[in-house]
């Protein structure tokens, strides 16, 4: 059964595990994943020393073992797989990096340096994507690793003795293996079980998200091969002329050309066909920039395809023709089955025998009436978000300044007094942050420990979605959705069935003219960078006047200094930096937000009486903010401002 999405796009794809190791089988093949196995050749022999960390040379150490294969494999097959996967497994304790032990000697001086304390096992990954022009191969290096720390008990002499006659230490990075007798010596494991056993997983999995998830990339996908049977070792690919890896020999055939006197080392050779090439020939192939090119179009053919409802049509699991789809549009079937076809590309729907149906991304948020639905968020960006950035030269050209540019003044309608709004306008705004807020509402909820409270009010709460996860995180918690009862008149249809719906009850009111309902938690989720510094204390006096002793807040919302977590691995501080970048990219054609730090966000409840402040992030985009008031203070009195939509467009 395959329960990666992503593993399914690899199912037409020649998959090539470059590894000898037992576990690194075993454990890819519980993905579901078709793939064949070629024991790399690669002698392990990097130079320790000129690597600035322990991973960094498990990454090499993995990236050479694939790329070994990749070359050989296309040397003598003359046909190149699409993704070869290598890994290295090292144990590293005080500095020192344990590979697997060349004797019983060094298993026990190895188990002896590991006994009672905490070590660090780092799996190395490179996922090696390939393809073949004109007898050259090409490939570009997905790298990666994990770490997990181990610690050993206090282990006697004896016990360790017993253990290495056991024969387990033999195959093993630090000469042991957690998942069998040795896992008698390990107190704790901190981090990915299966990075200890020789491949991560479940890291492995979000890297493949990653690089298919948008579109998946041009060069790989183009090729063609026959089908291969799920697991077949072929260790023994070459070896008419005497095996081993010969770097010149695999140079010639990765780079179609000899290099005379051979003296080059395999690790040479392989780094060489990464197509790293500089000189005379052509730069290479730029994808990343053809991507981000043509990156509007695929944002295009989603919309499209989900303001035609296809996934709607999809939904009930009966796969349709490309005409049987175009029939029910009234439309004519060519171009119909080109945009499924695009939705097939970007991992959107699936194609068997001619007929169509949603991939699990799509059947999980792209009908419109699933429980994790985008698709008002789709359509919000489709009907407007869009129109806005056609404009956007003209928005930079005029600038800031009173009244914002031209373009602003069309985009205020978006954010602005949802009295000035359609009743339509609004109901797609709602869908829109709906969406997002269902997202995101559980991690909210449970960010921090709120089950001492009994009541909260939610400011701003629009459709209720972050009051329903209260609601059922705390069983014992009265939730106030608090909005105008403009936005209110719309909530119905988006409100759940079920038990919580008793402990959540819908106010309408102004919470800049009017009195705060009674609570013992006030939450703000995303309402402060929508307004400049004078109105947020006018709302926090507010709310700080309203709260009773031991009460809080719960303030929820993005951060202009986001870097990621402390100690980022490098995918969240990528994440961070889309984070930005989308932030960057909508104050291009929106009024400017006042994106605070977190430092601001800080203090200003401090400045407002909240004590205690404590911080933690939801999920990739949020950060919560606790602070209680430790005595009763009054309301300053505010000035009665226009109402406006409490919720963030999208
Ligand atoms: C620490 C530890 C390592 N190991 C294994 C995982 C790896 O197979 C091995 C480390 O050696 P590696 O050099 O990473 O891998 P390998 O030689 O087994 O296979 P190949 O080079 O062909 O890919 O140690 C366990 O099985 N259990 C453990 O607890």
């Amino acid at each position: 059964m395959v329960l990666c999405p992503v593993i399914r796009k690899l199912q037409h794809q020649w998959v090539v595990l470059a590894s000898a190791s037992p576990r690194r089988r075993e454990i890819l093949s519980q993905t579901g994943l078709r793939f064949e196995v070629v024991p790399s050749r690669f002698k392990e022999n990097l130079q320790k020393a000129s690597f600035p960390t322990p991973h960094a040379y498990a990454v090499e150490t993995a990236k050479q073992k694939a790329l070994e294969v990749a070359c050989r494999m296309h040397q003598k097959d003359l046909r190149t797989p699409d993704i070869v996967i290598g890994a290295d497994t090292i144990v590293t304790v005080g500095g020192l990096i344990l590979e697997k032990p060349v004797d019983k000697q060094d298993a026990y001086s190895m188990l002896s340096r590991l006994n009672g304390t905490e070590h660090s096992v780092f799996t190395g990954v490179a996922i090696v994507h390939c393809c073949s022009t004109d007898g050259r191969l090409h490939t570009e290096v997905t790298e990666f690793y994990e770490e997990t720390r181990v610690r050993f008990s206090e282990l006697s002499e004896e016990l360790l003795r017993e253990y290495i006659d056991s024969g387990e230490p033999t195959d093993k990075a630090g000469g042991y293996g957690i998942q069998a007798l040795g896992g008698m010596l390990v107190e704790s494991a901190h981090g990915d079980f299966l990075n200890v056993v020789g491949f991560p997983l479940n890291r492995f999995c979000r890297e493949l998200t990653r690089l298919y998830y948008p579109p998946p990339r041009e060069g790989p996908q183009q090729l063609t091969h026959d089908p291969l049977p799920a697991l077949d070792t072929r260790d023994n690919l070459s070896d008419a002329e005497g095996g081993g890896s010969d770097a010149a020999q695999s140079q010639e055939a990765c780079g179609g050309r000899a290099e005379a006197g051979g003296e080059r080392t395999q690790a040479e050779g392989a780094q060489e066909a990464a197509s790293n090439r500089t000189g005379d020939g052509p730069p290479p192939f730029p994808i990343g920039l053809l991507e981000l090119i043509d990156g509007f179009k695929a944002s295009k053919a989603l919309f499209t395809a989900c303001k035609l409802k296809v996934f709607d049509l999809l939904k009930d699991e009966t796969p349709l023709r490309a005409s049987e789809i175009a029939s029910r549009f009234g439309a004519p079937r060519g171009g119909v089955a080109q945009l499924l076809d695009v939705c097939v590309a970007l991992g959107l729907l699936e194609k068997t025998r001619r007929a169509y149906s949603n991939t699990d991304l799509a059947s999980r948020h792209l009908v419109s009436d699933v429980e994790y639905s985008l698709h008002g968020l789709v359509m919000h960006h489709n009907d407007h978000t869009w129109n806005l950035f056609s404009h956007l030269e003209r928005a930079i050209l005029a600038g800031p300044g009173p009244g914002h540019t031209s373009l602003g003044d069309k985009a205020t309608h978006l954010s602005q007094n949802s009295r000035d709004q359609s009743k339509e306008a609004t109901l797609g705004l709602l869908r829109a942050t709906h969406g997002l807020a269902k997202l995101t509402a559980r991690q909210v909820a449970t960010a921090f420990d709120l089950s001492w409270f009994t009541s909260a009010c939610h400011l701003g709460g629009c459709t209720g979605a972050l009051a329903h996860a209260l609601a059922r995180e705390y069983p014992r918690l009265q939730v106030t959705v608090f909005d105008l009862p403009e936005v209110l008149e719309h909530v119905a249809c988006f409100q759940p069935e079920g038990r919580q719906t008793e402990q959540i009850r819908f106010l309408p009111g102004d919470f800049f003219t009017e009195s705060l309902p009674d609570a013992d938690l006030y939450v703000l989720s995303r309402i402060l960078s929508d307004w400049e510094d004078d109105k947020v204390h006018e709302l926090l006096s507010r709310i700080s006047g309203s709260c009773k002793p031991g009460g809080g807040l719960l303030l929820v919302d993005t951060v202009w200094d986001e870097e990621g977590p402390e100690n980022a691995t490098v995918d969240e501080a990528r994440r961070a930096a889309r984070n930005g970048l989308r932030r960057a990219l909508d104050g291009l054609v929106w009024p400017p937000r006042a994106q605070r730090s977190l430092a601001e966000y800080r203090r200003l409840l401090q400045r407002h009486g909240f004590r205690d402040v404590a911080e933690t992030r939801a999920g990739d985009q949020l950060h919560v903010l606790l602070g209680t008031r430790p005595s009763p203070r009054e309301a300053v009195p505010t000035r009665p401002l226009r109402g406006r939509l409490h919720c963030r467009d999208a």
